[in-house]
């Protein structure tokens, strides 16, 4: 069965994106795997299928490259949002809005949640920081932004082997649907930031993680909104104020399109 898919990204950030609105597709764990695959498949960090939605402009689900399904991506909605024109979109992670501004994409997210069982985790624990460390991280904040997300704030990033210790904090128990693990460094109002991500590894930007990490870093007073978030892909600007959604502006990008053959 031919499909055409589009390939986007988000800063460096990259999706394989099909369309599914009006012709159903069915993807496991193993297809999803499969696509993302940079030698066997397409090649992607998250795959990303658009759906009928009976709340929202469209339905968006999530597929990591690993083929786990997961709630929300911040670059991809950025990208799904230049490509289809939507102005709302259905996520398991919640209803997000979106529209284009000149050669960028401003998206709203859900409000933050903080409570140990939204994150979740696996017991009653504080998040504001989290009373717990791994190896030389300390104390991070947690934070769900329709996906789950822990921060730790270090003197400097360039110091820390992200992806050598990401997989531990990715994987630890007390995390029992696994997170994403950003590490991040203050620059006057600006933060240096880099994520390991839940199923698809060190990426060159992260969308949810930029606005977690602004959210931690705005509740605890290390900076103010609006705060620009620079990672190895490029830059967002991400906006919040307690009791609000979060929201981030940035660019996104279309790579081409192709057809790919699903047995
Ligand atoms: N790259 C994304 C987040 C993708 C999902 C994440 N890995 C998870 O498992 O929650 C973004 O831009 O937000």
């Amino acid at each position: 069965m031919l499909r055409q898919f589009h390939k986007m990204h988000g800063l460096g950030n990259d999706f394989v994106i099909l369309d599914a609105r009006e012709e159903p597709l069915a993807i496991t764990e193993a297809l999803a795997r499969q696509i993302a695959d940079r030698r066997e498949g397409i090649g992607c960090d998250q795959l990303i299928l658009l759906e009928p939605s009976a709340t929202a402009d469209l339905r968006m689900r999530i597929f990591n490259a690993d083929g786990s399904e997961v709630q929300s991506c911040g670059n991809a909605t950025r990208c799904v949002v230049k490509l289809t024109g939507a102005a709302t979109i259905e996520t398991a992670g919640g209803l997000l809005s979106g529209a284009a501004h000149g050669s960028e994409v401003e998206v709203t997210l859900v409000e933050p949640r903080f409570e140990w069982d939204a994150i979740p985790l696996a017991y009653p624990l504080p998040t504001d920081p989290m009373p717990m460390g791994w190896e030389n991280l300390d104390r991070p904040y947690i934070v769900n932004v329709g996906n789950p997300h822990a921060v730790f704030f270090v003197d400097d990033l360039d110091d820390t082997d992200v992806e050598g210790i990401g997989p531990g904090i990715e994987t630890d128990p007390v995390f029992p649907e696994r997170i994403n693990v950003n590490v991040a460094q203050v620059e006057g109002n600006a933060l240096r930031l880099q994520t390991f991500e839940r199923g698809a590894g060190l990426t060159r930007a992260c969308g949810t993680g930029a606005c977690a990490t602004a959210v931690a870093a705005i509740r605890a007073r290390l900076v103010t909104s609006p705060v620009t978030v620079h990672m190895a892909g490029g830059s967002l600007s991400i906006a919040w104020a307690p009791g609000e959604p979060v929201r981030m502006r940035g660019s996104a990008t279309h790579v081409f399109k192709g057809t790919i053959d699903l047995q």
